[in-house]
């Protein structure tokens, strides 16, 4: 059975070079999340498509492949509890993974903008929410403030290097099942620690000559949450995607070097087309993401539309959270219901199959 990441990619982790002898993994066997064809998605584009689709790890986000190395080098370090900043799926995670490792956990949440099934896992996990009255980024200070004033709690972001290390497998298993690096990997970014951990995943395969190319890596952010693109901080991000309302992302400078290194770039989608996107995965693949992971399909659909993705080319779009942890959005734009009586015919009908 898969041991989860630490386990299943220990060589190539950072593991206990300052942890107590007799550490443990601390896992929820996260990773090894399917890389599916995406066939309505080729055919649109003319290349060959794959979602990395992330929604299927423990927590339902790509954060606990990071969570997994922090709170494991927490416990294993003496902490006696965790702090993140989120804006959902970090705390989500973190909550769940110091529960299982028996030590405290708190998170820091933009107050009133979380969205429902994150806040749901916080709780239930047994987190202590700290609503903050400010955006993300501010939540982010006073992280790194509480963690460096107070030694007996870790800081969990993903300023935290061994988050960048966890996530960095998702890019090990993606040369793994496809035996070559994509040509193109776009996934969103907004604090930008997965765009600098998926970088160094496939520069390290690069490197030991397991992937003989690395791909060009597409970066897409929310119109109003843009800061990559715009070359500056963004003071009151705006979008409907929770996830990535960032407006000054911590991994500024190791993104802006996976897009240089890499022949890569950053684009904007606007709300409209991260739902059009948001729509179209879940209805023609069957894949229910959450609006913030639609963006790299946004962002595949207008690179090939420009030609800056040439057809033929093998694409992998990390869609990086589970659609269940914001059912208000899916729920939006709710579709008139039909209602009928005892009556298979009114049934049929409403299908249009009569
Ligand atoms: C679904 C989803 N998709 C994309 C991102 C952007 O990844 P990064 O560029 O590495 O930040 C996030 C990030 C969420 C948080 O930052 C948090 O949970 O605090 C996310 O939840």
């Amino acid at each position: 059975p898969w041991p989860g990441l630490i386990e299943a990619y220990r060589h190539r982790l950072p593991v206990c070079e300052t942890w107590e002898p007799g550490w443990a993994p601390v896992t929820l066997r996260e990773g090894a999340t399917p890389l599916l064809p995406a066939r309505a998605l080729s055919e649109l584009t003319g290349c060959d498509v794959h979602l990395k689709v992330e929604g299927l790890n423990p927590t339902g986000s790509f954060k606990d492949r990071g969570m997994t190395m922090a709170v494991t080098e927490a416990k294993a370090t003496g902490k006696k509890g965790v702090l993140c900043a989120s804006t959902g799926n970090t705390s989500a995670s973190a909550a769940a993974y110091a529960a299982i490792a028996g030590i405290e956990c708190a998170v820091l949440v933009p107050a009133g903008k979380i969205a429902m099934g994150k806040l749901a896992q916080a709780v239930m996990y047994g987190a202590k929410i700290i609503e903050v009255d400010g955006n993300f980024d501010d939540c982010l200070e006073l992280a790194r403030k509480t963690t460096a004033t107070f030694d007996t709690i870790a800081l969990v972001n993903s300023v935290n290097p061994v988050r960048i290390e966890g996530q960095k497998t998702a890019a090990f298993e993606i040369v793994d099942a496809l035996g070559k690096a994509p040509d193109v990997h776009a996934l969103p970014v907004g604090n930008a620690g997965n765009i600098t951990a998926y970088w160094r995943g496939y520069s390290e395969y690069f490197a030991d000559g397991i992937a003989s190319s690395r791909p060009r890596m597409l970066g897409v952010q929310a119109a109003g949450a843009a800061p990559l693109v715009n070359g500056a901080p963004v003071k009151d991000p705006e979008t409907i995607a929770t996830a990535i309302r960032i407006g000054s992302p911590a991994s500024w400078n190791q993104a802006v070097a996976a897009k240089d290194e890499s022949n890569g770039e950053f684009r904007a989608a606007t709300d409209e087309k991260l739902l059009e996107a948001y729509r179209l995965v879940a209805k023609t693949e069957g894949v229910f993401v959450e609006p913030a992971s639609a963006a790299s399909v946004a962002g595949l659909l207008a690179a090939t539309a420009d030609g800056w993705i040439e057809k033929g080319s093998t694409v992998v779009c990390t869609v990086t959270g589970n659609g269940l942890k914001d059912p208000d959005t899916a729920l939006s734009s709710l579709p008139e219901i039909a209602r009928v009586g005892i009556d298979p015919v009114a049934v049929a009908s409403a299908m249009g199959l009569t």
